[in-house]
């Protein structure tokens, strides 16, 4: 049995990921591929539990260190119950956000580093990475409007950080790209669902 391929989605608020990992997994079905759709944090029971502490109650809840481990963790369980037992059994794995997330929200915040935020991925998941990483960009007044129209004002505590805080998520996630090009795509995600879902199935032909 041939191992499926492992495809994150990854970007700021509002960029579309969510939606897309619905298209793309129905779009990879329709070409043959058994596709399990996935998130972060959560995607297994033990994770999503810890999704709930991540992502309700106050602003100061967790220390950056706290939110750094509860992040790695959840992969952590999400990684051993659900990713690595469906790509050993052939199937391919569409996740909403995965590592580079921590490293693009977490990483430079309270002192803590890309490469601590590695270290913690290695003891957690073994260092697994996707095969591909699509990173969706969108001008953050686009992104911050669909968010926007979306929530109505009701963001999660780590979706309702301000705007400075979102820009350096997006410097990060764009330096990460940067850093690794055989793993990522950038796919523009301006324009209408379908059109975005053909940039993406066009930024996996080569797997
Ligand atoms: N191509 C598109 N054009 C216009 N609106 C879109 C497009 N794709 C998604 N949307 C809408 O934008 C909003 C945000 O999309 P979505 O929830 O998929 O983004 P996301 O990246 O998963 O966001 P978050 O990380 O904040 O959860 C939703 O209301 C969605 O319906
Ligand atoms: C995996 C991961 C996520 N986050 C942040 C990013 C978002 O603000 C929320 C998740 O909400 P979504 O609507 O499901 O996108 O969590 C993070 O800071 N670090 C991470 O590793």
């Amino acid at each position: 049995m041939a191992r499926g391929r492992f495809i994150a989605l990854e970007g700021g608020e509002g960029v579309g990921k969510s939606t897309q990992v619905r298209a793309l997994a129905a779009a990879l079905r329709g070409r043959g591929h058994d596709v399990i759709e996935t998130r972060e944090p959560g995607g297994s029971e033990g994770a999503e539990a810890i999704r709930r502490l991540l992502l309700e109650g106050s602003a100061d809840r967790w220390t950056p260190g706290a939110e750094a481990l509860l992040f790695a963790a959840a992969r952590a369980d999400h990684v051993a119950k659900t990713i690595r037992p469906a790509l050993e059994a052939g199937r391919w794995v569409v996740t909403d956000r995965f590592l580079d997330s921590s490293l693009a929200y977490q990483g430079g915040t309270g002192g803590i580093s890309i490469g601590q935020l590695r270290q913690l991925h290695q003891v957690g998941s073994d260092g697994l990475l996707p095969d591909r990483t699509l990173l969706l960009t969108l001008p953050a007044e686009e992104a911050a409007r669909r968010a926007e129209a979306r929530d109505r004002g009701a963001s999660d505590r780590i979706g309702g950080r301000d705007a400075g805080y979102h820009a350096k998520v997006a410097e990060g996630f764009a330096s990460l790209a940067a850093g690794e090009p055989e793993r990522f795509r950038l796919v523009d995600a301006l324009g209408d669902a379908a059109t975005v879902t053909g940039r993406l199935l066009a930024a996996l032909e080569d797997l």
